[in-house]
């Protein structure tokens, strides 16, 4: 397999969509790693895996619609494999396998035989354990690397701060050519709406040359005016704070004229729409409540 991956938004042929079978009973308060999932235990509605099956199933169908290529990670039983983007990033023709949080860690040994079709010279792993980065937080624009990280000095209890700057180092070294930007996000254990958790949550490129954005998401605004200066005030998307813990930046792109994005998404749908780029709608509720929706449930590996 050939892989090559230079943007968000060119036309997508293959791609490894996670899956909610045997995703384990709830966890508890102390095995959940984000403030979401939290508030939903505590609530007594954590989602069920016969209803994400189905809302992961729906996916399935409009990625078949387009002839895109579906790989599914391998079921490891009672284990968490929803979220297939953090656990690689393809950048160009590279796989770069992630540093992930050690609650994560097996994620990978479930697409294994995806890996075996890939030319092994084009296969990367950090060489060290304390390089951290996830694919949530990993963005390819073009000549652009888009990366969230969080400079807190409290990093390493932050268990919502997944990419630190060794990891954007490691990106940066990898593929000299690139501008590669990082972008220092807000994390919070405790509040949903004021934790960014990976990039895609407060940000995303769509269409040809638009993007969804959350101001709030941004720790330091001279980044946020970075990505004002380069797409345009006119070209973006506002999102606020309960968009964001809805997770609307995470829609997640087919073509440049089309995305597959949340039913309810009622605002963001008609502005996406209107700028001519056609809506996928899917019922995927019940995944949110797990703080990441499609773009986080999904691991493009070739586009045009
Ligand atoms: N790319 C993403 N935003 N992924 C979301 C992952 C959500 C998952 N609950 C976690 O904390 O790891």
């Amino acid at each position: 397999m050939k892989l090559n991956i230079n943007n968000e938004t060119s036309r997508l042929r293959a791609v490894v969509l996670g899956t909610a079978k045997s995703n384990g009973p709830a966890p508890t308060i102390e095995e959940a790693y984000d403030p979401k999932s939290i508030e939903h235990i505590k609530a007594g509605t954590y989602p069920t895996e016969e209803d994400m099956t189905a809302e992961m199933a729906a996916v399935a169908s409009v990625l078949k619609k387009y002839d895109v290529k579906v790989y599914r990670p391998e079921v490891i039983s009672d284990y968490n494999q929803i979220f297939a983007r953090d656990i690689a990033v393809v950048i160009e023709d590279k796989f770069i396998k992630a540093n992930i949080l050690p609650d994560r860690e097996k994620e990978i040994k479930a697409i294994q035989y995806v890996i075996d079709e890939i030319d092994p010279k084009k296969v990367f792993k950090a060489p060290s354990e304390d390089i951290h980065f996830e694919g949530g937080d990993i963005m390819i624009h073009n000549d652009y690397i888009f990366i969230g990280t969080y400079k807190g000095e409290d990093y390493s209890d932050c268990i919502v701060a997944r990419t630190n700057m060794k990891g954007v180092d490691y990106i940066k070294g990898l593929f000299p050519h690139k501008k590669v930007i990082e972008f220092d996000l807000n994390k919070s254990m405790t509040d949903p709406r004021s934790n960014a958790l990976h990039l895609d949550c407060c940000f995303q490129p769509v269409g040809v040359n638009k993007a969804i954005i959350h101001k709030e998401g941004f720790r330091n605004p001279k980044d946020y005016e970075f990505l004002v200066d380069l797409f345009g005030m006119e070209n973006l998307f506002h999102i606020d704070k309960n968009e964001m813990y809805s997770m609307c930046s995470n829609i997640f792109s087919i073509a440049e004229d089309v995305v597959i994005s949340e039913q309810n998404f009622k605002r963001l749908n008609a502005w996406l729409s209107k700028n001519g780029i056609k809506v996928e709608e899917v019922p995927y509720a019940e995944i949110a409540k797990q703080e990441g929706l499609l773009r986080c449930s999904t691991m493009p590996l070739i586009r045009d």
